[in-house]
């Protein structure tokens, strides 16, 4: 039975664990560690976690399992550490990086044998960092793998799903080489290339000063992950070198395909290359959430005049309704504007039109 539990690292996954763990089980008394002094003590002042260490290894015999949520080659450092601690024999150790080959092989090679360690990824998040970002819900019916080392039995894999059952996450377990394929499909890559398109958007601002302006829309859209953190990232691409440059050459040989349509003016080639993305897209599951998670906006037609911003955020805290983005579009010119109010879940959204609808006579919409 898991009693007593250890974070380190607590920014927005370490504390989003942090508080689903304490939502679904008060009585688990949660220590948790950031080199971030300030991190970590917003993370209690949230009532994320009971205590806050003021060192990396405080005495730590008691503790049952011990989360590392930091950014991967941080991991590798403490993981390093461990068989100098004195811990309880068989604690588990678990972590939540983004790559798994490295982490899980570092720690069978450098574990002593009383230190059972699972890998973990919970396969949802955000672009923003820090305590401040963390939500007990942020990782509700997300895929939260697990890559068990080579001492982890299934009851140690089910030890973390019984202490993780706050997060409502879908559990799922793979090979450390799958996960890191995968993730490198739909995750790493994807994150690469959001970047190299503001690069190539901001080598144009050069010559058209108007692209800043104009990137709005559906380049804001894609390119969203690229305003995630530089260092996080960074390291994620370190660890999973080898997908990752089988992706790149995969991809450059796809983008001189698609080059050669163009060059050739093959319009049936091309219709059948956006076919065939739109109709692999259009199945992709909607009500999963997935790495790189979708947002429900809903479009609200309202009157250009000031304060009506906090109108309708007021009418949405009255009835507790959770935004995680608002924007205006200013592409309109006449009287009214458009806001764009992004919301967590679809649930969130239709209480959102409930709520709009039962307050105002705004029109809402979703595209
Ligand atoms: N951001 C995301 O959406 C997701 C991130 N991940 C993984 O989760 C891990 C953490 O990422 P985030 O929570 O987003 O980053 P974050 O920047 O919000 O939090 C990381 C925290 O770790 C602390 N930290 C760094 N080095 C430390 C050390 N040596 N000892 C103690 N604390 C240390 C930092 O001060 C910070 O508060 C990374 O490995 C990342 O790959 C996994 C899923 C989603
Ligand atoms: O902001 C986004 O959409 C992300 O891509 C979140 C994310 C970041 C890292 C992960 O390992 C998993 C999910």
């Amino acid at each position: 039975m898991v009693k007593k539990i250890y974070i380190i690292g607590l920014g927005l996954i370490g504390g989003s664990i942090a508080l689903s763990i304490k939502q679904n089980d008060p009585t688990i008394d949660i220590l948790g560690f950031d080199i971030n002094h300030d991190q970590a003590a917003m993370a209690k002042k949230i009532g994320a976690i009971d205590d806050v260490s003021q060192t990396l290894f405080p005495n730590l015999e008691n503790i049952d399992v011990i989360f590392i949520s930091t950014p991967v080659e941080q991991t590798l450092k403490i993981i390093s550490q461990l068989n100098e601690v004195r811990l309880k024999k068989g604690v588990i150790v678990t972590d939540v990086g983004s790559t798994k080959g490295k982490i899980v092989e570092y720690a069978e090679k450098h574990l002593n044998h009383s230190i059972v360690f699972v890998g973990g990824h919970p396969m949802a998040g955000s672009h923003k960092s820090g305590i401040l970002a963390a939500k007990s819900h942020l990782f509700e019916n997300a895929f939260y793998i697990l890559t068990a080392s080579k001492l982890a039995t299934s009851e140690h894999v089910h030890t973390i799903i019984q202490v993780l059952k706050g997060t409502k996450a879908n559990f799922i377990e793979m090979t450390p080489s799958e996960h890191d394929q995968i993730t490198g499909v739909i995750s790493h890559f994807p994150h690469i290339v959001a970047a190299s398109l503001v690069f190539q958007a901001e080598k144009y601002e050069e010559q058209f000063p108007l692209v800043k302006r104009l990137a709005a829309g559906g380049f804001r859209d894609i390119t969203r992950i690229a305003s995630s953190s530089p260092a996080m990232w960074r390291d994620i691409l370190l660890h999973n070198k080898q997908p990752l440059l089988q992706l790149f050459e995969e991809w450059i040989s796809e983008m001189n395909r698609v080059k050669q349509f163009v060059a050739d003016e093959e319009a049936e080639e091309l219709f059948t290359y956006f076919n065939h993305a739109k109709s692999y897209r259009d199945g992709l599951p909607e009500k999963q959430k997935g790495a790189i998670p979708a947002f429900y906006d809903l479009f609200v037609d309202v009157p250009d005049y000031p304060g009506v911003i906090s109108e309708v955020t007021g009418y949405l805290a009255m009835e507790e309704i959770s935004l995680t983005n608002i924007r205006i579009i200013e592409t309109r010119e006449e009287i009214y504007g458009v806001l764009r109010l992004g919301f967590q879940t679809e649930q969130d959204r239709e209480n959102a039109i409930q709520c709009i609808g039962k307050y105002s006579n705004y029109e809402t919409f979703i595209i």
